[in-house]
């Protein structure tokens, strides 16, 4: 058997995973589709370097768990993400964090940003194989993106993982969500000097911290941190800052 057709997806150990942590269960499309995922992704890596994660448990659990549990202790937003929101993934390299919840959540309107064309492109050829037509993908610098009208402001939940600190993540997603809206940082390991100056640049662009949660990932035990950040009140218009400004000097 090769690896990418090991069926890890769909392996009863899995099941009560999924369970166990989430208290969810995918069906057996979306396991399915899973599947599908892992296997043009581990396909689409041998021509363009997409991701270094592509044993199947790590898949499994880096992308597949990694990405869904990200928005699992906000049961609110699972019920609206069910009923249909519009949802942004910034920087979303091969898909994640939101391919899987484009697969979860064929209601919500899911776009995937990133700034490298290539992986864009790669990106359109999975959501035409997964037939994803809740999904979009937008080729730019969240720096641009986030002073056109068409996206200021617009997004009721942004997804950010693995693109910079934590105050760039915040000004590349707080001024593309709405008023109410959420921007989550996905993390790895968390300081209390990052929670400070999250919190200034937070205030500058119109946000609060309402969670910091960290958690433990099912197969490897490694320690990961989500940062939900509400947006309270407009961004105002110097955010984001222009083309590498926020990465270079943050907030
Ligand atoms: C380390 S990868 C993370 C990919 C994915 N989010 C994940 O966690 O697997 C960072 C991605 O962010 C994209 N990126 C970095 N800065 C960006 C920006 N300012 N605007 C849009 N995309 C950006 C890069 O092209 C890259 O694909």
């Amino acid at each position: 058997m090769t690896l990418e057709s090991l069926p890890i997806a769909s392996l009863p150990e899995m099941a009560e995973i999924w369970q166990q942590t989430l208290n969810w269960q995918p069906t057996d499309q979306q396991q399915k589709q899973f599947q599908q995922l892992y296997e043009l992704i581990v396909e689409g890596n041998r021509q363009l370097n997409l991701t270094r994660i592509t044993e199947p448990e790590e898949f499994w659990e880096k992308h597949l768990w990694d990405s869904l549990r990200g928005i699992a202790p906000k049961q609110q937003f699972i019920s609206s993400l069910s009923a249909g929101i519009s949802v942004i993934d910034i920087g979303t390299g091969a898909g994640f964090p939101g391919l899987p919840i484009s697969i979860i959540f064929p209601n919500s309107q899911i776009t995937l940003l990133d700034s490298t064309r290539k992986k864009i492109n790669f990106i359109d050829s999975i959501l035409s194989n997964l037939s994803l037509t809740n999904t979009k993908t937008l080729v730019g610098r969240a720096e641009e993106i986030g002073q056109e009208n068409k996206h200021r402001q617009r997004y009721d939940l942004a997804l950010i993982r693995a693109v910079g600190t934590a105050s760039s993540c915040a000004e590349y997603s707080l001024p593309l969500v709405k008023q109410g809206g959420l921007a989550v940082i996905y993390r790895g390991t968390w300081t209390q000097e990052e929670s400070q100056s999250l919190k200034n640049a937070a205030n500058q662009l119109g946000g609060v911290i309402e969670l910091i949660e960290e958690f433990t990932t099912p197969f490897t035990n490694s320690i990961r941190h989500c940062i939900y950040l509400r947006k309270v009140v407009n961004t105002p218009i110097q955010f984001p800052r222009a083309v590498g400004i926020p990465s270079q000097k943050p907030l």
